[in-house]
């Protein structure tokens, strides 16, 4: 599989200086260094546990750092006022896991949810064309009367993924896009995080154990290790090594 191109500009949307965070004497990120560039995927690899989730409630400002700075669009995440916060949150966009669809109500439902919630002032003829137009970027307009339970594990993924994106976020995290989905549909699910990437010029972390997610969607790859950012780069870069810590991540992808 070729490697994805770098498409960043010289522009940071976050910027992570020094970040400790520690659970009692449990420290778990020990001097994390580490910025996202406007237009890139960033790839986040590490072993569970190793505190990626934490590094992203950091992030979106539900959890505060112990030291350190995370700013993001400009702006230190632990020293805004909680309004300031939640108008930053609206262009961070978190797709979680788990989709975190709400079952009991259509498609459409779910993508008009957080519009009417956002943006009260929209007519409803201008929250039925966002919907339809997100519902075909992800290529699922055909399920607009559908419930979630309907739905494919890989579909619930996409409406999950324009669910985020229909409050046109600048920055795009996601949490393990591909967990749990087969091989086809986790080639999908590549494809689309790139597509948007290109036609919503989103900037994104992209959370994940699988590599082959990391190779085609990754710009660039950060793999966090003991606390740290040790390894940043391309994903050949990251993996020419003999690392005992890296190396296993690529032979349980790639020989197994
Ligand atoms: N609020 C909390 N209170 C106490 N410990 C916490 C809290 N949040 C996370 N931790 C601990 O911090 C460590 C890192 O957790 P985190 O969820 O960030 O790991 P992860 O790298 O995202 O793992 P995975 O790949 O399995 O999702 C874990 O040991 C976890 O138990």
């Amino acid at each position: 599989m070729e490697q994805k191109k770098p498409t960043a500009t010289a522009e940071k949307v976050i910027e992570i200086k020094g970040l400790f965070k520690s659970f009692g004497n449990y420290h778990v990120l020990k001097g994390v260094d580490l910025d996202l560039y406007k237009r890139e995927n960033l790839v986040v690899l590490g072993k569970s546990g190793t505190g990626k989730s934490v590094l992203i409630k950091i992030v979106v400002g539900l959890l505060t750092p112990d030291q350190g700075e995370v700013k993001v669009l400009d702006q230190i995440v632990d020293q805004i006022t909680y309004k300031d916060l939640l108008d930053l949150r609206l262009k961070v966009g978190f797709s979680f896991q788990n989709s975190a669809l709400y079952d009991s109500m259509t498609i459409r439902e779910n993508l008009e949810f957080p519009l009417v919630r956002n943006q009260r002032n929209l007519t409803k003829g201008e929250v039925n064309s966002a919907v339809e137009e997100m519902l075909d970027a992800v290529g699922l307009l055909q399920t607009i009367n559908q419930m979630p339970s309907e739905l494919s594990g890989g579909q619930r993924k996409r409406i999950g993924i324009a669910r985020t994106l229909i409050l046109r976020p600048e920055i795009m995290l996601y949490d393990e896009p591909t967990a749990g989905l087969d091989p086809i549909t986790c080639l999908e699910i590549n494809s689309l995080i790139n597509e948007v990437q290109d036609r919503f010029h989103t900037s994104s972390i992209i959370i994940t154990h699988d590599l082959t997610c990391a190779k085609a969607v990754g710009n660039r790859v950060a793999m966090l290790l003991d606390g740290k950012f040790e390894r940043q780069g391309t994903f050949e870069e990251v993996f020419n090594t003999s690392d005992k810590r890296v190396k296993p991540f690529y032979d349980y992808n790639f020989i197994q």
